[in-house]
C-alpha cells in the first residue's frame, strides 16, 4: 500500500468493483490528504475558525466534545489550545451529557464527522447557557451542520468504517482554529504535502504475532495513541490499550510480557526522554517495542526504531498518523477476512 500526497482538491470516490468495507477505507484514505489541504484554504473554514477562536479568547475557555475518533482528534488538539493559554479541555460528549462541567462562559467545539451521532443530537437539545457553541463536520447537511455554525471539511460524510479521512481533516480543522489563535500552520500543510515512504516491514513482522497490542503516547500524542488501539480493536478485533505515558506506568507497566505488541509515539520536550526510558524497559521484559520517533532522536537498541521528521503539535501527529493507519490496516489485513465490514458497530451510532 502507497501512500502520497496529492495536490489538493476533492474527488468523489470512483468505485466501479462492489465497495468492500477495505476498499472504501482506502477511498477515504486516498482523497484524505488533498482534502485537509483544501480545507486549510478554505475561506468559509477560515473565517468560522476565527469566530471560535474569538470566542474562546473572550472567555478564556474552550471545551473540546466528540465521541470515539473525533474526541481523539480533539484530545491530539486539546494540548496545542493550552499552549496558547486557553483553558482547554477534551471530554466525551456522552460524559458532557451525563456529568456536565459547571455552567460559564465557554465556547464548546462539538466534533463529529457525520453531524449526526446520537449523542450530538441530544446535546444540541441541551440549554446552552453561556456557551457559544461551534461544531465540527464533514456533512453540511447533518443535524449538527443546520443547528451550529460549523467549521466544514470537504468531501462529505466519511463512508468507511474506520475514522481516515475525517480523522486527518479533523485535525486539519484544528490546525485551521490553532492559526486563528495565532498558531504557524506551515508545518502542518509540510506534513500534509509529505509523502510517506516509511518501510514498515520491521513493525510489522514484530507486532504480527502480539496477541494485545498498547499505544503510549504523551502530549499530543496521546489521542493518536488512543485512537490507534480503538482502530486495533475495530480492523483487527485484538484487545489494545491506549495511554497517556504517566497513566501506563502507573500500573499498566504490568502488562509488559513477551507477545505484547508494544507501540511507543515519541514526541519531542522533556517527555522524550522518558519514552526512552519505556523502551528499554520493554526491552527488558523480553519484548520488542515499535518506537515511532517524531523528536529526532537516537534509536534505542533492541527496538524497532521508525524515524520520522521530526515536529511538534499537529504536525507531529500528521507525521506519525500516515505510517500508522498502513500499519494498522496490514496489521489487521492479516486478521480479519473482511477488513472494514463491522460485525456489530455501525458507522453512524445513534443509540445512546
Ligand atoms: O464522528 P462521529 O460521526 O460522531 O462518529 C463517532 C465515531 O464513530 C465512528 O464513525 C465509528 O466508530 C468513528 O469513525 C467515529 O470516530
Amino acid at each position: 500500500m502507497t501512500d502520497t500526497a496529492p495536490p489538493t482538491g476533492t474527488a468523489p470516490p470512483t468505485d466501479p468493483a462492489p465497495s468492500t468495507g477495505l476498499s472504501l477505507i482506502l477511498g477515504e484514505m486516498a482523497r484524505q490528504r488533498g482534502d485537509a489541504l483544501g480545507s486549510l484554504a478554505d475561506p468559509q473554514v477560515q473565517a468560522r475558525a476565527r469566530d471560535l477562536a474569538h470566542a474562546a479568547r473572550d472567555s478564556g475557555r474552550l471545551l473540546l466534545l466528540g465521541m470515539g475518533a473525533s474526541h481523539f482528534v480533539n484530545r491530539m488538539a486539546e494540548p496545542e489550545y493550552r499552549r496558547l493559554g486557553l483553558d482547554a479541555t477534551a471530554m466525551p460528549l456522552s460524559e458532557a451529557l451525563y456529568t456536565p462541567l459547571p455552567p460559564g462562559p465557554r465556547a464548546a467545539l462539538i466534533a463529529s464527522q457525520s453531524g449526526a451521532s446520537g449523542e450530538v443530537g441530544r446535546y444540541l437539545q441541551t440549554p446552552a447557557q453561556d456557551e457559544r457553541r461551534f461544531g465540527l463536520t464533514l456533512d453540511p447537511h447533518s443535524p449538527l451542520a443546520q443547528a451550529l455554525p460549523c467549521l466544514i471539511g470537504p468531501g462529505g460524510a466519511e463512508r468507511g468504517f474506520a475514522a481516515t479521512r475525517s480523522l486527518v481533516l479533523s485535525v486539519a480543522l484544528h490546525a485551521a482554529v490553532l492559526e486563528a489563535l495565532g498558531q504557524e500552520s506551515g508545518s502542518v500543510r509540510a506534513a500534509l504535502e509529505s509523502p510517506d515512504t516509511l518501510d514498515l516491514t520491521p513493525a510489522l513482522d514484530t507486532l504480527r504475532s502480539a496477541d494485545t497490542l498498547v499505544f503510549v503516547g504523551r502530549a499530543e500524542l496521546t489521542g493518536l495513541a488512543e485512537v490507534c488501539a480503538l482502530h486495533a480493536a475495530e480492523l483487527a478485533r485484538v484487545p489494545a490499550l491506549g495511554f497517556e505515558g504517566g497513566q501506563f506506568r502507573h500500573g499498566p507497566i504490568e502488562l509488559l510480557r513477551p507477545g505484547l505488541g508494544v507501540v511507543l509515539l515519541r514526541t519531542g520536550g522533556p517527555s522524550a526522554d522518558l519514552t526512552d526510558t519505556l523502551a528499554r524497559q520493554c526491552v527488558e521484559a523480553g519484548l520488542r517495542p515499535v518506537v515511532l520517533d517524531c523528536a529526532g532522536g537516537e534509536a534505542v537498541p533492541g527496538t524497532v526504531w521508525l524515524a520520522l521528521a521530526p515536529g511538534r503539535g499537529l504536525a507531529a501527529v500528521l507525521n506519525a498518523v500516515f505510517p500508522l493507519q498502513r500499519l494498522l490496516l496490514d496489521f489487521a489485513s492479516d486478521r480479519v477476512r473482511q477488513v472494514g465490514k463491522p460485525r456489530h458497530a455501525r458507522k453512524v451510532t445513534l443509540e445512546r
